[in-house]
């Protein structure tokens, strides 16, 4: 059955931001101000991760202190580890993730570990998020495919879930991370994590490289999933993910939902603003289709 009501995770201040060199942390903070005010209600500000890793987030607690934080939006950032856990409550983040990956040679690139030693390196990270209240998702990379190992078994990525839910992520977002699924395998990843791990506990996170993901996430609607991640002006990528193109854009994903009648709580005209806001700081158009469309009427 078809859902009447899903939940958009916003990834664009951190999934899309971080590839981006010049933007200035107040046009960040600009952005996700726009995004509250068109009603997302969960948004991934920014990451607390090595700064010689990934510059593009150095000014994450910057940006989380000068938000206009709205009531019910809960404001998220991504944390590889203790240090970035501790930097991420510091700055006041409502909600951390963590995250690991179903390919050995993309954990590495990106995490510099090996599948095993991250989830070791999570475990004290979990403790002192229970002990401080904060919920944790977790992502799993590569749940398609990986720029250096090409196809991934559907078994590893149910097994590397179905670990981080025992540890107590109430949320497992799996990551196309660089957008090479295709329906029917993207259903088949999907049914293999479900039987796992409870599906209300899954979210999608499908990147757009092929112009996939809105068919993907079709393939995937009846299944009792309810999260959906979206990158507004579909920003994105991953730097350490050769080829890895611009996720979904959010204004697409709502338009489809909302045109099949499935509320999402989103003004779609006040988020197309906030994708055209962050396209023009950027200095190029916007990435989402809607954009493109408001933009010739
Ligand atoms: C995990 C590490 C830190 C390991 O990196 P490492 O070099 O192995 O770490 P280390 O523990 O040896 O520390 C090295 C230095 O980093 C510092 N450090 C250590 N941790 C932190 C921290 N949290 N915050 C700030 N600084 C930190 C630490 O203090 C030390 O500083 P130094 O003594 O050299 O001056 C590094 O590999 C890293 O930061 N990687 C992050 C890469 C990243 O952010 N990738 C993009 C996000 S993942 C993604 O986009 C996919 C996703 C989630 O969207 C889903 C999908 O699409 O698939």
């Amino acid at each position: 059955m078809l859902p009447t009501e899903v939940s958009i995770f916003e990834v664009g201040p951190r999934d899309g931001l971080q590839n981006e060199k010049a933007v200035t942390t107040a046009a960040k903070v600009a952005l996700i101000d726009q995004l509250s005010a068109a009603g997302v209600k969960r948004i991934e500000a920014g990451s607390f991760v090595s700064p010689k890793w990934v510059p593009q987030m150095a000014d994450s607690a910057q940006v989380f202190a000068a938000i206009n934080r709205s009531p019910g939006v809960v404001y998220s950032a991504l944390t590889p580890n203790l240090q970035g856990l501790e930097l991420a409550l510091a700055a006041g983040a409502d909600e951390v993730a963590i995250f690991g990956a179903a390919s050995e040679s993309f954990s590495r690139r990106n995490i510099n570990c090996s599948i095993d030693e991250s989830i070791a390196r999570f475990i004290p990270l979990m403790e002192k998020a229970k002990e401080a209240g904060v919920r944790v998702r977790g992502y799993v990379s590569c749940v398609l495919g990986c720029p250096y190992e090409g196809e991934i078994a559907v078994t590893e990525v149910a097994r590397v879930s179905e670990i981080l839910y025992k540890m107590g992520c109430y949320e497992i977002s799996l990551g196309d991370t660089i957008g090479v699924g295709t329906p029917l395998n993207a259903r088949r990843m999907l049914d293999a994590v479900a039987a796992r791990v409870p599906v209300e506990q899954l979210a999608l996170h499908f990147h757009d490289t092929y112009g996939q993901a809105l068919a993907n996430i079709l393939a995937c609607l009846d299944t009792g999933v309810r999260t959906f991640d979206a990158s507004v002006a579909g920003l994105g990528g991953c730097p350490y993910a050769k080829g890895a193109s611009g996720n979904l854009a959010s204004e697409d994903l709502v338009y489809m939902l909302h045109g099949m009648g499935i509320e999402t709580g989103i003004d779609l005209a006040k988020l197309a603003a906030a994708g055209n806001g962050i396209s023009q700081a950027l200095g190029r158009p916007s990435g989402a289709k809607v954009a493109r469309a408001t933009a010739q009427n």
